[in-house]
């Protein structure tokens, strides 16, 4: 295979064919991705055809005003969107920066397991490839109640919509380390002995494209590993020039109907918002063809993403939708979404603190410890790419908080500290070290204290998987404000560039300029499955279950 060529996971030879694009491998284990019909809404409000579902969708909301006497006055208010979703599930394939991390490559190998059916031995018995930690892949959603029995109907929450099946991404990707994904896998010391030995071949036929390194950037202990470069240290109209070229080829090479590129590479520092440079698009294209030293490599990534029309999604926490990042996104209509994975300590946050303040008890301090060992902790052991982490890791409580003013006056909350150690020891398994301390009734406290490994590559990989597939959908979905007289097709648009959608699987969700973030994790999963359940014409999950109360 020529050297920095992507190929599809699936690639059972070497020489570049891409058996999983031309069915082959399909044909072995099946076609994973025929959207299967589990289900159809019996409704005069969702119309099905080859090509779309059609849906009318009441939106009932309560618009709160302050009446004259002070009291607040709650209106139900409905809005009425007609909704139309593509059936046709495209061959997707997946751009990983940071391919050849712990993370990339973790993912690689774990959809060609999954691809190929695999079992492997381990020290406690056989294990078989799964996508355990994908909610797309491995949570169920209601569906309704059976009209015989009254038991609710759960359905794997994959087959709300025609969504990709992860088995058939072709993923592809860029490092600065020119290791090929087998040696990565090594490197990353992530997976076992018997799974590595059943995926080597494929992985070595693997090899990053090389990348852009700013070393300004990321921690000046990486520097040893930047072997796999595009040459230049800071950006310019080039380096755009090259990965969208990257990204057109890899699309032809696989026959591809659409990329999208995932970073998933080292985390940065924060890039300061410049007036004049990175405040609008135009400035931010202009600082670019004047090679501003204050454009980090992950937004040069973004703006070659979103200039070729492939959804960019940032999996580290650093500021890389600067103004005029989101503001181009905004103007070429392409979809943006980040910051940070939630894979562990801040997924547990994000519903522990829910469940307490929502409880009524005060949270009055989180210390967060965590330490870990992989190259990212390795990475993260320098201040300022650690500030980066520690301002997605801090900021998820704070709509949690807010929405008690009950326990908090405006503008206190708990106390909150977050510490990164790297503890090259432990490797990829992180150790996350929590304690809550609550106020209780009349005086009381409560202690709450975590002991929290995460595996934190086989936790941050589903949720690469995740959101790959939900932004994929989010392309093949489109709305307008319902009107009788309006006309079959016409005015229909996407969503907003910025896919708030996301937010469950981010720690510091990105959404629209001037829009709240939400952080509480079951506001966020409630949020994804009711829309995608809206595109098919069904109410949002209740559970009021009042066919079981009111006898
Ligand atoms: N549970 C998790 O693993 C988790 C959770 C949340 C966020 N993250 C973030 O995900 C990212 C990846 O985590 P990881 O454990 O895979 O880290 P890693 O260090 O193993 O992998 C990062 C990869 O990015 C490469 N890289 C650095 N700069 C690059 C550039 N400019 N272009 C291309 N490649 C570049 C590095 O060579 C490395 O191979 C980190 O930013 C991390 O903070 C991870
Ligand atoms: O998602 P989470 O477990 O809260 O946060 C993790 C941090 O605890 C860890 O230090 C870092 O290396 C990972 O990238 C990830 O961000």
């Amino acid at each position: 295979m020529a050297p920095h060529a992507e190929a599809d996971v699936s690639s059972a030879n070497g020489d570049g064919h891409q058996p999983g694009i031309d069915g082959t491998i399909h044909q072995l284990d099946g076609p994973s991705s025929a959207a299967s019909e589990l289900f159809t809404v019996a409704s005069p409000n969702v119309v099905y055809t080859d090509s779309e579902i059609r849906s009318k969708y009441t939106y009932r909301t309560t618009s709160v005003t302050r009446g004259d006497s002070g009291k607040y006055v709650a209106t139900p208010k409905e809005t009425v969107y007609d909704f139309k979703v593509d059936r046709k599930i495209p061959k997707l394939g997946v751009m990983l920066v940071g391919w050849g991390g712990n993370n990339g490559s973790t993912v690689t190998a774990g959809i060609l397991a999954n691809r190929r059916g695999l079992t492997w031995e381990t020290r406690e018995g056989p294990r078989t490839a799964n996508y355990y930690g994908s909610v797309v892949m491995s949570s169920t959603m209601k569906l309704g109640t059976d009209a015989e029995t009254s038991k609710d109907v759960n359905i794997p929450f994959h087959d709300v919509l025609p969504m990709v099946h992860p088995n058939d991404l072709v993923v592809g990707g860029w490092d600065i380390s020119g290791l090929d994904l087998a040696a990565a896998m090594d490197r990353a010391q992530v997976l076992e002995p018997a799974l590595k030995a059943l995926v080597r071949k494929e992985m070595a036929e693997l090899v990053p494209l090389p990348s852009i390194y700013y070393p300004d950037f990321i921690a000046a202990n990486q520097e040893d590993r930047a072997d796999n470069l595009i040459p230049g240290s800071k950006a310019c109209p080039e380096h755009i020039e090259q990965i969208r070229k990257d990204i057109r080829d890899f699309k032809a090479a696989h026959h591809l109907d659409k990329v999208i590129v995932q970073w998933t590479a080292n985390t940065e520092r924060f890039a300061d918002i410049i007036g004049g440079v990175n405040d609008t698009a135009e400035n931010l294209l202009k600082a670019i063809d004047n090679g501003h030293e204050e454009v980090a490599p992950s937004t040069v990534f973004a703006i070659a993403s979103i200039l070729e029309g492939a959804p960019f999604i940032n999996g580290s926490p650093q500021n890389t939708f600067v103004p005029g990042a989101i503001e181009l996104a905004e103007k070429h209509g392409a979809f943006i979404g980040g910051d940070d994975f939630k894979s562990g300590q801040t997924k547990m946050k994000s519903a522990l603190v829910d469940f307490l303040i929502s409880a009524g008890i005060k949270l009055t301090s989180i210390a967060s410890y965590n330490h870990l060992g992989n190259n990212d902790g390795k990475n993260l052991s320098s201040q300022k790419q650690f500030r980066s982490k520690e301002i997605s890791k801090s900021n998820v409580v704070d709509d949690m908080v807010e929405a008690n003013n009950v326990l908090y006056a405006p503008g206190e909350h708990p106390d909150h500290t977050v510490v990164i150690k790297y503890m090259p020891a432990v490797g990829d398994n992180k150790r996350a070290l929590d304690e809550y301390y609550a106020e209780i009734f009349m005086g009381g406290h409560q202690t709450i204290s975590i002991f929290n490994v995460c595996e934190d590559s086989l936790l941050a990989s589903p949720l690469i998987i995740d959101l790959v597939i939900i932004a994929e959908m989010m392309t093949r979905i489109q709305w307008k404000a319902h009107s009788a007289e309006a006309e079959a097709n016409k005015d229909f648009t996407n969503f907003h560039s910025v896919l708030s959608i996301l937010s469950y699987m981010l720690k510091a969700p990105l959404t629209p300029p001037g829009t709240p973030v939400i952080n509480a994790l079951a506001k966020q999963r409630a949020a994804l499955t009711n829309i995608f359940r809206a595109c098919v014409g069904l109410e949002p999950e209740s559970d009021m279950t009042l066919e079981h109360k009111l006898f």
